[in-house]
């Protein structure tokens, strides 16, 4: 099902790739038409003012160097057509998915997160933040990607056709540059400030609106109008301040622009009277004068709107990278819950099981064959949840947390640990959340905690030893000791820690070290060592406590548990003498 998800999304990733690509293909070749336009134009006026006296050849050069234009002009048309289709679409899929990212990081958050950010704020990030950033990323990306295309050709067509007036007009541009950077930020200023006031005046709607009943029941709806209008003032007058500066800036962009164009007819003029240009040269240089213009206009346009979007979206940058917050101290209980296995609903596992286990505890779970010990696991790590009744951790229902990151917190060993075929630094590496940036020395400590190091040092290939399948070349206290220095790497200091019972003890205690921990049991001396016993009977817990108060009382179903043990094992001693 997993790979079946991740190919899906693979495929769709690819897919936009290749739409984005196809997308800069018909861009490349509607740009290249239209900037060779006014060359061959300017071709066009040539021909006219050829002086040539012969009509008839003159009106055959014309008509098929306009039939020619025509074909070029037509294809240019339908790959600017298909490039706006592509780049919406894969803008609008960046936008989807921008959202998702989003709503998905806010429900990952603490509960506390909630309390500082209201959910009217909230809402607006979703919305109006993404429709910003939106915004920038579809109507503008496309024509600003069209506008820098054009402007370079346009430029560099300048050069071609006349490099002495090209040197001339294009003085204007470090000047703009420069007004287009120090605006640009002034910009970005503003949008993140309107931004965060509309936030403000949502939030305030929100609350209000959600609770109407407590505003007319304090009569207060003309102060809660009052207050709304107060914020909605604060939007308008940011929103005031960007439209003063969008005005100034476009203002000078136009000017600017028509500046250019009188610097060329003037400069031109001189050239054309001292013979160093054709009228059909000065006609092309002052077509892609235009075209640089408007390409410069659209360009200050996709700027404006750029800066917007890194504006809004700088809030939602940090809602997407926030990590949820959590202090985990490890308390974890387990209240009412009840339990039947999906495939067999008749029989129940458990019914109104509670029992808690304080943080930095270690907890061992004992228990006839069938009894529940392992699926109290498997509850935990949420392979199942509960029928009835919750599990927390520290006070959060675990169903409210990210699975990915619970069982990232989690880390089990099981008595007979699976290693896969590859190298003993492999499988240690393995437990790491991200395996390629696990050190070598981070394995190294690992491999030494779970005394390991030496033994995998002493093979001929150290670390590199390949294990075999599931680990059948390795005795099974090595393997032991591999997963436990696997599961190292994956635990944190502050997690949780599902054991079975080890033949290689000191490492295990290593492990469990300031960390909650559940340790399903059968040795007496691993139950000696925790610092409270459950023993799960007929669906619940039936006896919980310390151990030696639990074996103090004769008549208790531990006591009877453990002299049942104690019993079978003096039976199966004699037998092997
Ligand atoms: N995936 C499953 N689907 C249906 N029933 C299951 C499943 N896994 C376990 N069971 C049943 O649930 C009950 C409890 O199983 P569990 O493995 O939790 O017991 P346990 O106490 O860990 O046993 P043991 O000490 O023998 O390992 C058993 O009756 C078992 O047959």
């Amino acid at each position: 099902m997993e790979s079946l998800f991740m190919s899906s999304i693979n495929g769709a990733t690819f897919a936009r790739n290749v739409q984005l690509w196809a997308a800069v293909g018909f861009l490349t070749v509607s740009s290249t038409v239209t900037m060779s336009a006014p060359y061959f134009l300017g071709k066009v006026i040539d021909t006219i003012y050829s002086g040539s006296t012969d009509t008839e050849m003159m009106t055959a050069s014309l008509t098929s160097l306009c039939l020619m234009l025509t074909g070029v002009f037509l294809c240019g048309g339908a790959a600017n057509a298909a490039r706006v289709y592509l780049m919406d679409v894969s803008g609008q899929q960046i936008v989807r998915n921008l959202r998702a990212s989003v709503f998905s990081s806010i429900l990952r958050q603490e509960v506390a997160f909630f309390d500082r950010n209201r959910t009217g704020e909230l809402i607006n990030r979703l919305s109006a933040d993404t429709t910003v950033v939106g915004r920038s990323i579809t109507d503008n990306l496309s024509d600003g990607l069209r506008a820098v295309a054009q402007a370079a050709a346009g430029v560099s067509m300048m050069f071609y056709v006349s490099p002495n007036l090209a040197n001339f007009v294009l003085l204007i541009v470090p000047p703009m540059v420069l007004f287009a950077i120090i605006y640009g930020r002034y910009l970005r200023t503003i949008a993140k400030r309107t931004q965060d006031a509309l936030a403000q005046t949502t939030q305030l709607a929100e609350e209000r609106i959600s609770n109407v009943r407590t505003v007319r029941a304090f009569g207060k709806e003309l102060s809660e109008v009052n207050m709304y209008i107060q914020k909605a003032n604060h939007v308008l007058t940011l929103a005031r301040k960007e439209a003063v500066l969008r005005a100034g800036f476009f203002g000078v962009t136009g000017l600017s622009g028509n500046l250019m164009i009188l610097s060329v007819l003037y400069k031109g003029g001189l050239l054309m009277a001292s013979q160093h240009m054709t009228v059909g040269e000065l006609s092309s240089f002052l077509m892609y004068t235009f075209w640089v213009g408007i390409s410069i206009a659209g360009l200050s346009s996709f700027y404006s709107e750029l800066m917007k979007g890194f504006g809004a979206g700088s809030r939602l940058w940090e809602l997407l990278d926030r990590k949820p917050e959590f202090s985990l101290d490890g308390q974890l209980e387990f209240c009412d819950v009840s339990f039947a296995y999906p495939t067999r609903k008749e029989t129940s596992i458990f019914h109104n099981l509670s029992f808690s286990v304080p943080a930095g505890t270690i907890m061992a779970v004992v228990g006839s064959s069938g009894s529940g010990k392992s699926t109290l696991v498997s509850l935990l790590l949420r392979l199942y949840d509960p029928d009835a009744g919750i599990i927390t951790i520290d006070g959060h229902d675990i169903r409210n947390l990210n699975p990915c990151w619970l069982r990232s917190h989690i880390g089990t060993v099981s008595q007979e640990p699976v290693l896969f075929s590859c190298s003993v630094r492999d499988n240690i590496a393995y437990g790491a959340l991200d395996p390629g940036a696990v050190t070598t020395e981070d394995i190294y400590r690992a491999a030494r905690v779970a005394n390991a190091y030496d033994f995998i040092q002493a093979f001929p290939q150290g670390f590199d030893t390949v294990v075999g399948e599931k680990g059948v070349l390795l005795s099974g206290g090595q393997k032991q000791r591999i997963a436990i220095a696997r599961a190292l790497l994956k635990v944190s200091k502050k997690t949780y820690c599902f054991t079975n019972e080890f033949l290689v003890q000191e490492a295990l205690e290593r492990l469990m070290e300031g960390r909650t921990v559940m340790i399903i049991a059968h040795r007496l001396s691993t139950i000696k060592n925790a610092d409270h016993v459950a023993v799960l009977d007929q669906q619940r817990v039936a006896e919980c406590g310390p151990p030696t108060e639990l074996l103090g009382n004769r008549q208790g179903l531990f006591r009877k548990l453990m002299e049942k043990q104690a019993f079978l094992q003096e039976e199966q001693q004699r037998a092997l003498r």
